[in-house]
This record gives C-alpha cells, sequence and structure tokens, in this order.
C-alpha cells in the first residue's frame, strides 16, 4: 500500500542551536495547522532539542498522534563520497564542506532512516518526520534514484514542508519539495544558503 512521507526540517534555531527562535515557534506552529487534517499515525523526531521542540509544537495541532523520537532522524552525514565521484569542478569545494561535520556513524543511520521512513507499506500511512537539512537531502535524493553524492546541494528551509510517495506500483515521487505556503514572507528561507535564495 503507499506510503506518505512528510518532512520537515526543525524552525530556526538560536545560533546556539540549544532551542528555536521566536520565528522558528511561529513557524513550528503554522506547520502543525497546515498538517491538522492530515490523517498522519506518527510524528517521529531526531533527539536534538531543535527537533523535539518542533516536534511539540506542530503535535499541539495534531491531537491524539504519537510523537516519537528517533536516531535515525538525526543530524548526521548520510553519505561521504570519495574524491571520484564528484564532479571534478565542484569536489574539492563540496568536499571541504564535508571536512566541517563528524562522519560516524551517518551511513548506519541513514540505512535506518531508508528503513524505517521509505517505501511501500502493509497499510496506507501518513507519517512525518522532523528531521535535519542533510536527512531531507539524502532521503529525497534517494527517492529520484540520484548517485549517492548528490544528496548534497538539495537543502531546505526550515519547517518547509517536503512530501514523498511510495507505492508498490509506480516509482516513488516528490509530491512537493520545500513548500513554503503555510508560511508568511518574513517566515521563509530561513536556514537556507543566502546566496541560493529566491
Ligand atoms: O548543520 C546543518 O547545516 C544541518 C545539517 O543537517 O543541520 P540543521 O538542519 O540542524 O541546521
Amino acid at each position: 500500500m503507499t506510503r506518505y512521507l512528510y518532512l520537515t526540517r526543525h524552525g530556526e534555531a538560536t545560533p546556539d542551536e540549544s532551542g528555536l527562535t521566536a520565528n522558528g515557534r511561529r513557524q513550528a506552529a503554522l506547520l502543525g495547522e497546515r498538517l491538522k487534517d492530515v490523517p498522519l499515525s506518527a510524528v517521529h523526531h531526531g533527539p536534538l532539542p531543535r527537533a523535539a521542540q518542533t516536534a511539540r509544537l506542530i503535535a499541539e495541532h495534531l491531537p491524539g498522534v504519537p510523537v516519537r523520537v528517533s536516531e535515525a532522524a538525526g543530524d548526521y552525514l548520510p553519505y561521504v563520497p570519495a574524491k571520484e565521484e564528484l564532479p571534478s569542478e565542484h569536489a574539492d569545494r563540496l568536499l571541504g564542506f564535508l571536512a566541517g561535520f563528524p562522519a560516524d556513524g551517518g551511513a548506519r543511520l541513514a540505512r535506518q532512516a531508508e528503513e524505517l521512513f521509505t517505501g511501500p507499506v502493509e497499510e496506507p500511512r501518513h507519517e512525518l518526520v522532523v528531521t535535519h537539512n542533510f536527512l531531507i537531502g539524502w532521503l529525497v535524493r534517494a527517492a529520484l534514484d540520484a548517485p549517492g553524492w548528490r544528496w548534497l546541494g538539495i537543502n531546505h528551509c526550515n519547517a518547509a514542508l517536503t512530501v514523498i510517495r511510495y507505492s508498490p506500483d509506480r516509482p516513488s515521487s516528490v509530491l512537493f519539495f520545500n513548500d513554503m505556503a503555510h508560511l508568511p514572507p518574513e517566515l521563509r528561507w530561513t536556514g537556507f544558503p543566502p546566496e541560493l535564495r529566491l
């Protein structure tokens, strides 16, 4: 049967990343409002406070929907490519970027996230995962069967919405990507690399 995976990145974080800003809390509440009529069976979130707080604020609009912490929804590097996999003109910049993050355990967690959150299911299912920029890039890449390195360069705004559909009879389909329709202009594009914003 079909699974609909709703993905969001936590709301805008404070500079020390210990929680959400006032804007981040508002973003989360607005996303909760947007999702209130979706028949969600669960909200999963990463263990870090910015994801946990976002999930709680969203869930205030989803009475009865269980909220569960999942290590697989955390913040990690899902895949570190070898230099030869990368387009030569971008390889040094991309590897320099990746060197700024710890790589331990990310591949295992990324596999776990794919097992837990993707693919067709026994019963129709809608689930929300409140996570971080990198995992959303990884799952969008996987849905499109793009090469492993291609999660790089897929960025997501805070509290924007991506929805991926997995069904047994069609290839996986990205229905929404980085959709910000529920956010007013002043709350859009936060968390996104400034030089890439529209
Ligand atoms: O550090 C970052 O750039 C991303 C990586 O996933 O994390 P977050 O979404 O928590 O900002």
